[in-house]
């Protein structure tokens, strides 16, 4: 009954465009038909005998379908005891080295959060959660303060932001803190070269023991990149980084991404005018907590100052981002290191006024929304475009969309339904 549905489907997928070409008023019943379908086959409740596509091809194959409710400790409890013993002792041994802070396995954890094998990606979830769950315990112990400070830095190719980050690093480990740089450069994934430059960048932070330095990926797409430095957020925290500095180059989407998982959103801007600074999207410059100018020394002095004060009467025009914070434009210099004290005493500052209204913690739970429906969406939409009967009619639709004969509005609901029928 159920292969006949589908083959059925299938066949009307055609007819449809047929009738939609033909006469667009007949395509009404069609959906009708098919929207009876479909929800006939929602009807089986506890369990299914559901076929897949591609069994149509490879013989009378039956997958039985549990359709149950989903709960998140029998699905983790589930995940840990089909643990083999050596994957447990890797985990257990990759979990104390990280929480005591081994450089080497918190490099580990990340790259078992980075990999795309789908068991190693299971086992990094299972050391995720328990990363979590004791990031959590420290948070409580700590009276709810999170436990590291998450700052994205922004800007475009060549606006001084390692030689920045090198010295901000250098400063901060010097007064004790333990630092974490971690990468976005989606050009990386694509290309498999890097904006950010391959040269070895923050040569001093990187020998600092009190710093760890994380390059981006080089493969995957930037969704995949953001959930892996989501993922790496939580290591470097559990590693006890209580600063984390998120880098990212002005290209495509990756600044967007990079002001979703962070508390403070710096964006950097070289003192030069013109073509330079035509490629910072107006959107980001909202996003901005904080404006710095850099490389405010010798001859750029001039023209930094009159970069800040652009700015600041660009950021007055701008909706304001924070119920409690007003973005400032400060200007610094990394070759001298002027303005990097005085600007990470605006970096606490706003630090405290967002910790103290309480907007730190509402945005962070926001980011973690975001998160979710940014995995959610990234998923959703690699499983409808690797569908067989999606796969299947998916060339042909969108010739026909091109040549202007089938409406993109009516593609789109057919393949839809043909993915969700045959769900
Ligand atoms: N005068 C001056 N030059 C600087 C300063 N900071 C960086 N530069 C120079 O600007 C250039 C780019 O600096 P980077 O720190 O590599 O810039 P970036 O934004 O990290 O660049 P990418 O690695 O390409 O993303 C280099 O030639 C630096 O020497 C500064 O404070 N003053």
């Amino acid at each position: 009954m159920r292969e006949r549905e589908r083959v059925f489907v299938k066949v009307s997928v055609s007819e449809a465009l047929h009738h939609s070409v033909m006469a667009p008023a007949g395509l009404l019943p069609f959906l009708h038909h098919i929207r009876t379908l479909s929800s006939a086959s929602v009807k089986h409740s506890s369990q299914i005998l559901h076929r897949t596509s591609a069994e149509l091809h490879h013989g009378p194959v039956y997958v039985l379908f549990h359709r149950r409710n989903v709960s998140t400790e029998e699905t983790l409890s589930h995940r840990v005891s089909h643990l083999t013993v050596r994957e447990r002792t890797v985990l257990e041994l990759l979990y104390d080295g990280l929480v005591s802070g081994q450089r080497s396995s918190l490099a580990e954890s990340i790259t078992l959060v980075e990999t795309q094998h789908p068991r190693k990606k299971e086992l990094a979830q299972v050391l995720l959660q328990r990363v979590l769950a004791y990031r959590q315990e420290r948070e409580r112990i700590a009276g709810g303060k999170p436990v590291a400070f998450r700052v994205g830095l922004s800007g475009p190719p060549g606006a001084g932001k390692s030689s920045f980050i090198e010295v901000l690093g250098k400063m901060l480990t010097g007064k004790g803190h333990k630092v974490s740089v971690l990468a976005v450069d989606p050009s990386s994934c694509t290309t498999g070269g890097s904006l950010m430059g391959d040269k070895t960048r923050m040569t001093e932070l990187s020998r600092d023991m009190n710093a760890f330095i994380r390059p981006s990926p080089s493969s995957g797409t930037l969704g995949g990149v953001t959930r892996t430095t989501n993922e790496a957020i939580v290591l470097c925290e559990g590693a006890g980084y209580d600063i984390v500095l998120v880098e990212t180059v002005g290209v495509g989407q990756s600044e967007f991404a990079v002001a979703d998982m962070v508390d403070l959103f710096v964006l950097l801007i070289p003192p030069a005018g013109g073509d330079e600074l035509q490629g910072i999207k107006r959107g980001i410059i909202e996003r901005a907590d904080l404006v710095v100018v850099t490389k405010s020394d010798g001859d750029l002095v001039v023209p930094a100052r009159r970069i800040q004060a652009e700015y600041t009467s660009a950021l007055k025009l701008l909706r304001k981002k924070s119920k409690t914070w007003t973005p400032k434009v400060v200007r610094v210099s990394a070759q001298t290191g002027q303005g990097v004290p005085e600007l990470w005493g605006i970096m606490l500052q706003y630090r405290d006024v967002m910790l103290y209204s309480g907007e730190l913690q509402t945005r962070r739970r926001e980011q973690q929304k975001v998160w979710l429906w940014s995995l959610i969406q990234e998923n959703a939409l690699r499983h409808f475009q690797e569908h067989p009967e999606v796969q299947a009619a998916l060339p042909e639709l969108e010739r026909r969309v091109a040549q202007g004969d089938v409406s993109p509005g009516l593609a789109a609901d057919l393949l839809l339904r043909a993915f969700r029928t045959t769900q």
